[in-house]
């Protein structure tokens, strides 16, 4: 019996397969222990980081509202973690230093964004701005995009725009809410009017009128849900039979469809219209007009651009003018229903400024401090864009950890701008923080950064505030506010909606109990 044992190890030993095995093994300590021995050679230093499961790594530690799973990870394993999507790296980052090392000291390192399928399905395989690779295409795109639609000279040229669709909300409200003292819902007149403003400012017109308006800001709502999700088959290859069951691919490719053939009839509409205005010489130029005249090959840009790009572009325009700054009015007026010594010291500022004079322009805007200070805690507390996503094109580090070349960065902004590191009781909303701080938004520092920093800065700020702060001076002014009945001010809820932006999950209802105009 033992012969018979001793037998079979003899020639499993010597069988090639094992004496490979062996000769491998053999090669590898003796590489191990050269490359210990050699003083030059560096180890990699990788960032902390929580147990993982076969297959799944983290993902079975993630909630749907992932800025918040990560900072409960971070008091655990520390403001720079890695964590595995499947088999994807992520760094995690989730404190003001650490976000300037990304933004700032190695931000060229940083500058292109991940790859995933789903952006790549949903966003004309990453040809619009936000997504697309670092490099010549998405530099000459963003700076057409701020020279024609997003500077100051060009903010400054669309006031009349915003003037007038700020009446027209204050006379929606007048005869929806205070005439009647019905709750009118502000969530939803916030996404019309955000979106009517950019749209008329880039295009030319609206498109949130009528039911093919109200379908068309359900799809957009619907896009940046979806791209604000983790798609399974995107981080683990072999489950992506998963989205196919479950629906997710399906609903990926309606709404793709869906924006496409939207997106082509705009495009269409407007190569009409300006057509017809050009004829009754009512002619303005517009940002679109700008993108249709370099695709029909006027190469002073230095950029040549298919009808896909032209799409892509249109679309981060919708959807990054639409979403964060709705999400941010609706955001401000919870937090002051919420805290209403806040807003009776806003209105009080507001009216004084004011007098008797209807009209806000931007002189008086200028000087309503609290009014500021209001909106940058709106932006500290409720950041819209919860995660500023970043992809290391070169082997680099943070704070002193080695990062792989192609490790996805997620950078939570929320989670920084409730750091207690960086601000006093983190946890309450309270403007006051902001009266006598130098502390902007601008993507300066790094303890607040609802714009991101950097190359890949949001180029939108000066477009979304002039809105945002006109529109809030406005809805204060002219009305009292309160809860519908039955809704006591402290309950008020603030639950959170999954997306690429982070807004009210529940519609934001309020009655305008007193109007002044
Ligand atoms: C309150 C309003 C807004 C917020 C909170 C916001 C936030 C952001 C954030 C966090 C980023 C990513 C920055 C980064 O990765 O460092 C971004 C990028 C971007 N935003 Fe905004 N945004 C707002 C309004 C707008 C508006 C009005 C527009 C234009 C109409 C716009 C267009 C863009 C574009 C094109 C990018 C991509 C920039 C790039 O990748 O280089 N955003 N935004």
């Amino acid at each position: 019996m033992l012969s018979f044992q001793l037998k079979q190890i003899d020639e499993s030993v010597f069988h090639p397969f094992f004496l490979s095995l062996i000769i491998s093994l053999l090669f590898s300590i003796y590489i191990l222990i050269k490359w210990r021995s050699n003083p030059s050679s560096k180890r990699t230093l990788l960032p902390p980081s929580p147990p993982k499961l076969p297959i799944l790594g983290n993902l079975h530690q993630l909630r749907p509202l992932v800025h918040r799973s990560f900072q409960s990870l971070g008091t655990k394993y520390g403001p720079v973690m890695l964590l595995l999507f499947g088999s994807r790296p992520v760094v995690v980052v989730q404190s003001a230093e650490a976000a300037m090392e990304i933004m700032k000291t190695h931000d060229l390192v940083y500058a292109s964004k991940p790859r995933t399928r789903l952006s790549r399905r949903l966003l004309y395989d990453l040809k619009d701005i936000s997504v697309s690779p670092y490099g010549e295409y998405w530099r000459k795109l963003k700076s057409i995009c701020v020279l024609q639609l997003l500077s100051n000279k060009r903010v400054q040229s669309f006031q009349y725009i915003r003037e007038e669709e700020t009446d027209l909300l204050m006379k929606d409200i007048k005869s929806c809410s205070y005439s009647c003292l019905a709750p009118v819902n502000l969530s939803e007149l916030f996404t019309s009017l955000s979106n009517d403003v950019i749209c008329r400012s880039a295009f030319g017109r609206k498109y949130s009128e009528g039911e093919q308006g109200k379908k068309f800001l359900i799809l957009i709502t619907e896009l940046l849900e979806l791209l604000g999700s983790l798609s399974i088959g995107d981080y683990i290859p072999c489950l992506s039979w998963i989205n196919r069951v479950n629906g997710f691919d399906a609903r990926v490719d309606r709404v793709a469809t869906e924006i496409d053939d939207f997106l082509n009839q705009v495009i269409q509409q407007h190569q009409m219209a300006s057509d017809d205005d050009t004829i009754k010489g009512e002619r303005r130029e517009t940002f679109l007009d700008i993108l249709l005249q370099i695709y029909y090959k006027d190469n002073t840009t230095g950029v040549s651009i298919d009808k896909d790009n032209i799409k892509a572009i249109i679309l981060d325009i919708f959807a990054g003018g639409t979403d964060t700054t709705s999400a941010t009015l609706a955001w401000a007026m919870t937090e002051l229903l919420r805290h209403p010594i806040v807003m009776n010291k806003l209105q009080n500022e507001i009216r004084e400024i004011m007098g008797d004079k209807h009209d806000i322009t931007n002189n008086d805007l200028e000087k309503m401090h609290y009014l500021k200070a209001v909106v940058k805690e709106t932006l500290r507390y409720h950041t819209p864009v919860t995660l500023s996503a970043r992809e290391a094109r070169e082997d680099a580090t943070v704070m002193g950890y080695d990062i792989a070349a192609g490790t996805m960065i997620l950078i939570n902004a929320w989670a920084i701008g409730r750091d207690p590191a960086s601000w006093d009781e983190p946890e309450k909303f309270q403007p006051e923080r902001f009266l006598h701080s130098p502390i902007g938004f601008q993507g300066l520092d790094f303890e607040l950064l609802p714009f991101g920093a950097g190359r890949r800065r949001c180029p939108g700020i000066t477009f979304a505030m002039a809105n945002v702060e006109l529109v809030l001076a406005n809805l204060l002014q002219k009305f009292d506010w309160e809860l519908p009945e039955g809704i006591k001010n402290e309950d008020l809820d603030t639950i959170e909606h999954l997306g690429v932006t982070t807004h009210r999950e529940n519609p934001l209802f309020a009655v305008a109990t007193h109007c002044y105009f």
